[in-house]
């Protein structure tokens, strides 16, 4: 066996209407799962369960609000007691909702956000505007299942069932679902590397990866350089002129490949919402670029003068004067959402890569724009239909991920079961093998002997240490000192008879 994906009877292609009918029930049996562990559910109708469950956080205090992430308002919580927060299960990037204390369950939200920043006594929230009322009370934040990504997903197996023939992807689908052979370029395909490290497995797979006329996946074991490798990939396709669309599942994987690309220079742009971004990729996010951006400063003006007529309309009390403003008013508010639109425009259409998450990928912002190349990476750790989002609006495609690691988190046991964490690239991996494949051999993170149990188990022995961490131990590190913990390489310990701490 080549790559640990090859040598299996090839199993008989999915079809596009079996794809459709096998995950629509189970992407409502997942969204079922998500909101039963959310708030609004029978068991959790009382506030006080809900907050064991740890979907609520009751009496907090805003303590602190400051205006940040390209206009958002930042606005601190903590516990009305002052001590640390009771157990909960917020995590950032989770959309909350503000509501007093004491409203009922089903009462509408001060406000909606997204969680920024989180600390053992605070929690700070992102929200588009400051909520008008209530925040000098006790307050509660709730959070919401995340719907919108469900939504998302349902529509793009709708789009997926109709209209492909046309879309930017119709010459795509036929071949993921086994209707059509990939093609490869017949020319051999050099180039010369921007990363002069390259070994000769990431070399080889930037090679086919460019030579690929619709789908290539790159199968990368932990810590043998597989987003590196992406990162060479884009840059190779930028080279050529190629437009490209960059995603994968989580925003820490998307800022990643973003903090890689842009000591290159690339004309880049980050899609997603600025309380979801590592700071240090924020300048490359659209909204920052787009008030960058000389429309925007247009639709600023824009802004200005539409506030001083607004104020001229609070003191007119002539009739037809008040007529004329109000005119004037709707005449510069379509101006300046034209301007704001053309602003993101111009950002989108100068850029060569564009980056997101595969949800993401749903923003409207790119509905008229299509990709020479899709690019997923983590694809083995998304549902296939979080992957179709990107690729509906691209001809070709690289996967990378490594199926032989965890499959993607799926809440759903009986979903589950059902197939829905089978992964596209474990699906093509299995139908096209090496035909569509490159394994990345060397790997640069891990001591052989931690190395060698998964080579051998999974990858038929063929991943070699870099000689740069063949032998490295932890006490080689600076600070550390050689201990009887620090010494061992590996350290196997049997947890046979034991629930928690204790043998049972
Ligand atoms: N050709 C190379 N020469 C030297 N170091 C390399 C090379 N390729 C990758 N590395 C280093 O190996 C580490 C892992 O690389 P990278 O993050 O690209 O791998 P990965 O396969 O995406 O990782 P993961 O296992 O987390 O998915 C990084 O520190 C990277 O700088």
């Amino acid at each position: 066996m080549a790559t640990g994906t090859g040598s299996k009877k090839k199993p008989s292609p999915l079809s596009l209407e079996q794809f459709i009918s096998i995950t629509a029930p189970l992407l409502d049996l997942e969204k079922e799962a998500e909101i039963s562990s959310s708030i609004a559910t029978g068991a959790s109708r009382n506030l006080d369960t809900a907050q064991k469950r740890g979907s609520t956080i009751l009496n907090l205090k805003c303590v602190d609000v400051q205006t940040g992430l390209m206009g958002k308002s930042l606005i601190e919580f903590q516990s009305t007691k002052g001590d640390v927060l009771p157990a909960h299960k917020f995590g950032t990037h989770d959309v909350v909702v503000l509501k007093l204390n004491k409203a009922d369950l089903g009462s509408p939200a001060l406000g909606q956000g997204v969680v920024y920043r989180l600390k053992d006594s605070s929690i700070t929230v992102a929200f588009d505007d400051i909520p008008e009322d209530g925040l000098n009370s006790p307050l509660r934040l709730e959070k919401v299942a995340n719907e919108v990504t469900y939504r998302r997903m349902k529509d793009a197996l709708i789009q997926l069932s109709k209209g492909v023939h046309k879309g930017p992807a119709s010459d795509l689908i036929p071949v993921l679902f086994g209707e059509r052979p990939p093609a490869v370029s017949k020319k051999d395909v050099s180039f010369t590397p921007f990363n002069k490290n390259l070994d000769h497995s990431q070399k080889e797979a930037v090679s086919k990866a460019l030579s690929s006329k619709n789908v290539f996946l790159l199968h990368g074991p932990p810590g043998t350089g597989k987003t590196t490798t992406v990162v060479e990939i884009i840059l190779q396709e930028v080279k050529r002129g190629s437009k490209i669309l960059a995603c994968a599942a989580s925003n820490i994987a998307v800022d990643n490949i973003v903090e890689r690309l842009v000591p290159h220079r690339v004309k880049l742009v980050r899609l997603g919402h600025p309380a979801r971004l590592l700071p240090q990729v924020l300048d490359s996010a659209l909204d920052a670029q787009v008030l960058r951006g000389d429309n925007s400063g247009l639709a600023n003006d824009i802004r200005k003068e539409m506030k001083a007529l607004n104020g001229k309309l609070l003191k007119t009390k002539d009739r037809n004067t008040r007529k004329d403003i109000q005119r004037e008013l709707r005449t510069l508010s379509k101006e300046e959402r034209k301007r704001q639109q053309l602003a993101v425009t111009d950002v989108l259409k100068s850029a060569d890569v564009i980056l997101t998450t595969l949800i993401g990928a749903f923003s409207k912002k790119l509905d008229s724009t299509s990709f020479d190349l899709v690019i997923i990476d983590e694809a083995a750790q998304a549902l296939e239909i979080a992957c179709w989002i990107p690729l509906l609006k691209g001809s070709r495609c690289v996967l990378a991920g490594d199926h032989l690691q965890l499959p993607p988190t799926i809440q759903s046991v009986e979903a589950e079961k059902k197939g829905l964490g089978r992964t596209l690239f474990e699906r093509l991996a299995e139908v096209y093998g090496d035909e569509i494949t490159s394994m990345l051999t060397v790997q640069y993170r891990m001591h052989e002997l931690i190395m060698d149990w998964s080579s051998k188990e999974l990858y038929n022995s063929k991943i070699k240490a870099h000689p740069s961490v063949t032998a490295h131990m932890l006490y080689d590190l600076e600070g550390v000192k050689r201990t009887t913990s620090t010494e061992p390489t590996l350290l196997l310990i049997d947890t046979a008879g034991y629930v928690g701490l204790y043998p049972c």
